[in-house]
């Protein structure tokens, strides 16, 4: 997979332009920045974004550098993301289907991420702090350093490790869990001597089925524990997070009650 992304990102400008829009629904996106004109500063990253489920694409409607094997990884995903679904059910105390119930475990969004190098990095970051849009992503990374999560109020190097995914909470699991689970705040800083590339899955209803209520589960709440969030769509909640940008601030909060 991570070969993929550097054979989309190791082609030619022209070949590279024919994806680039700025047009955040479309089947592909490619670009650099998706907050270029709302955030207070840009990151150096270039992303292709695209929905992979609950529809997965034809091989023809993606880079053909990658079709393949952005749709054969999406089902990999799609398979662990069913277990970890399951795991945290039952985490909650709820019964092992109910998040996947819910249709959290089938809308995917794959984004393939490159930081090339940089001459001044400490002047920038790759990825500016924030929690994901999403209930859940699976992260894979090359062997580049960069990621670091936010931990009691500290950045913490998070190390590569051969073979292995890392998986974020993201704020719709912690709006539907009622503050239960956290998601997780994360940023990537970039190098001067190497080009880093990851691949981000994000559990998540984008264009498609992007009016289903997301709410604090009702097994979650009671008269001693009430919401905390008001009920939003994928579709809200996302605009919300697009229009605002990685501005370092929490997205979740202008839902909060
Ligand atoms: O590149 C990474 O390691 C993280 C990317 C990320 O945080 C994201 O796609 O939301
Ligand atoms: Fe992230």
């Amino acid at each position: 997979m991570i070969d993929g992304v550097r054979r989309f990102f190791g082609q030619d400008d022209e070949e590279r332009k024919k994806w680039y829009t700025r047009d955040l629904k479309a089947r592909v996106v490619y670009n650099s920045n998706f907050d270029l004109y709302s955030a207070l500063s840009a990151n150096w990253r270039d992303t292709v974004y695209c929905e992979m489920g609950p529809n997965l694409p034809q091989p023809e409607e993606l880079p053909a550098v990658c079709s393949d094997i952005m749709i054969e990884y999406t089902q990999q995903v799609l398979k662990l993301g069913r277990s970890l679904f399951q795991l945290l059910s039952e985490a909650l105390g709820l019964k092992a289907d109910h998040l996947v119930d819910m249709k959290c475990a089938d809308g995917i969004a794959m984004l393939l991420h490159y930081y090339p190098e940089c001459p001044q990095p400490e002047l920038t970051l790759g990825t500016s702090k924030h929690a994901d849009s999403d209930f859940l992503t699976v992260l894979l990374t090359d062997q580049v350093q960069g990621l670091q999560v936010l931990y009691q109020n500290q950045w913490v190097d998070v190390p590569f490790v051969p073979g292995a995914l890392v998986v974020n909470i993201g704020d719709l699991l912690q709006l539907v869990s009622n503050d239960r689970f956290v998601s997780a705040e994360h940023r990537v800083l970039v190098n001067s001597s190497s080009p880093r590339v990851s691949v981000a899955c994000f559990f998540r209803h984008g264009t498609i089925r992007s009016t289903e209520l997301y709410r604090p589960i009702e097994e979650l709440v009671s008269e001693d524990n009430p919401p905390r969030y008001r009920a939003t769509t994928s579709e809200e909640y996302i605009t919300h997070f697009n229009s605002k940008g990685l501005d370092g601030t929490s997205a979740l909060s202008h839902f909060r009650v």
